[in-house]
């Protein structure tokens, strides 16, 4: 696929995001494919009404004002849209966007080049925030307050600071760990998104545009099946589109439909309920290694031969939204339904504690 831009991630970290799709055949690398199916405005953005509302009257009032908007911090678990939101922030304002995240700015100095580098109004995406360094956080949250950073110049007692004057501009922040932001840096936003699970109806959606933008011809019983086996996660339909469109291609006329859905579904291991080989190793682990739990959950990551933050940030919080385990202090405890989707029957007594509130940041509990 020909795109007019590149996923920002990929390039030289400056975009105009407000470029279209010019063509949407040729080549199929993920992550070119991934950028092209972006939706561009908060217009066509299906899913999330609460945040899409709220940001939406953040944004126009800003643009009414005619002042940068507040900062805003988005977080949820990964593939939910929060770096598509970054960029239909900087489209709705129509100012350009500068991409970068918090594991390349591992010194100071590297964000103070960044900020120093702003023009007025211009919007900064910040990708996993949660990973910057501690001397870099602090000088971002200066730079948020008072628009200044100040640089050190010389070393040791000679050393002195010399405050730099910035334009004013919008930090979009993304995380997928909200809980493990210092306070007085989530402190800084003046608006936070909660990106929770899509809904299959909005998922369905978004299947139909990105069938339609790829050019695969689909029906829609095809991509509804798709739609409910997608853990709620549009980067997973848009994958899995792709997969059963392969699927289509090799085994039949190239036309999505049920059975081609039903079979590549089956071929990649998506369960009929949607969850994915990580998700199903973590059941297992739990009910047939764990008796059900309590579990810890680095135990668990060892267990499923993950590392575990992924354990943590995209497995788990899918599995806590359906019901399939429950998070407690002392760990994670399989619920019955865990031990029914496994075929087994659970051990007497093996009732879920109640459902403490949900920490989908993850970060709560050890
Ligand atoms: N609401 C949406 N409508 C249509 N497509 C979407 C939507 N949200 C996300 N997508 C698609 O899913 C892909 C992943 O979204 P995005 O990169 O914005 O997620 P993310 O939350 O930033 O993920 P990560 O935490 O891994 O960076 C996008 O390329 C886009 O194609």
């Amino acid at each position: 696929m020909r795109v007019a831009d590149e996923d920002p991630r990929e390039g030289d970290g400056s975009f105009d995001a407000t470029a279209r799709i010019v063509d949407a055949g040729g080549t199929d690398d993920d992550g070119t494919v991934e950028a092209a199916l972006r939706p561009r405005r908060l217009s066509e953005f299906p899913g999330q009404p609460k945040v899409r509302d709220q940001l939406g009257l953040v944004l126009e009032a800003a643009r009414r004002r005619g002042s940068p908007p507040d900062h805003v911090l988005l977080s949820g678990p990964p593939g939910l849209g929060k770096t598509t939101l970054a960029m239909i922030v900087a489209a709705e304002l129509e100012q350009p966007i500068r991409v970068t995240s918090g594991p390349a700015i591992q010194h100071a100095g590297d964000l103070a080049s960044v900020l120093s580098s702003l023009v007025e109004g211009e919007v900064l995406f910040l990708d996993e925030i949660h990973r910057m360094s501690r001397p870099a956080e602090e000088m971002l949250y200066l730079a948020m307050e008072d628009f200044r950073v100040d640089v050190i110049v010389g070393k040791g007692p000679g050393a002195t600071a010399i405050p730099l004057e910035l334009p004013p501009f919008t930090v979009v922040g993304a995380t997928t760990r909200a809980g493990l932001l210092p306070a007085p840096l989530r402190d800084r936003f003046g608006f936070t998104g909660h990106l929770d699970f899509y809904e299959v109806a909005d998922l369905e959606r978004i299947l139909q545009r990105s069938a339609r933008l790829l050019s695969v011809p689909a029906d829609a019983d095809a991509l509804a099946e798709i739609a409910l086996r997608s853990r709620g996660t549009p980067r997973v339909a848009n994958r899995l589109l792709r997969r059963v469109r392969d699927w289509a291609q090799v085994h039949g006329s190239g036309h999505v439909d049920l059975t081609a859905a039903q079979s590549a579904l089956s071929l990649f291991d998506v369960d009929e309920v949607g969850l994915d080989r990580l998700d199903r190793a973590v059941l297992e682990a739990m009910c047939r290694r764990f008796g059900g739990g309590p579990v810890g959950l680095s135990t668990l990551a060892v267990a499923v031969g993950e590392e575990t933050d992924t354990v943590e940030t995209v497995a788990e919080p899918y599995l806590v939204r359906q019901g399939y385990i429950v998070r407690s202090p002392r760990g994670r405890l399989a619920t019955p339904m865990a031990w029914q989707h496994l075929g087994l029957t659970p051990p007497p007594g093996a009732q879920p504690p109640l459902q403490l509130p949900e920490a989908s940041d993850g970060g709560r509990f050890g």
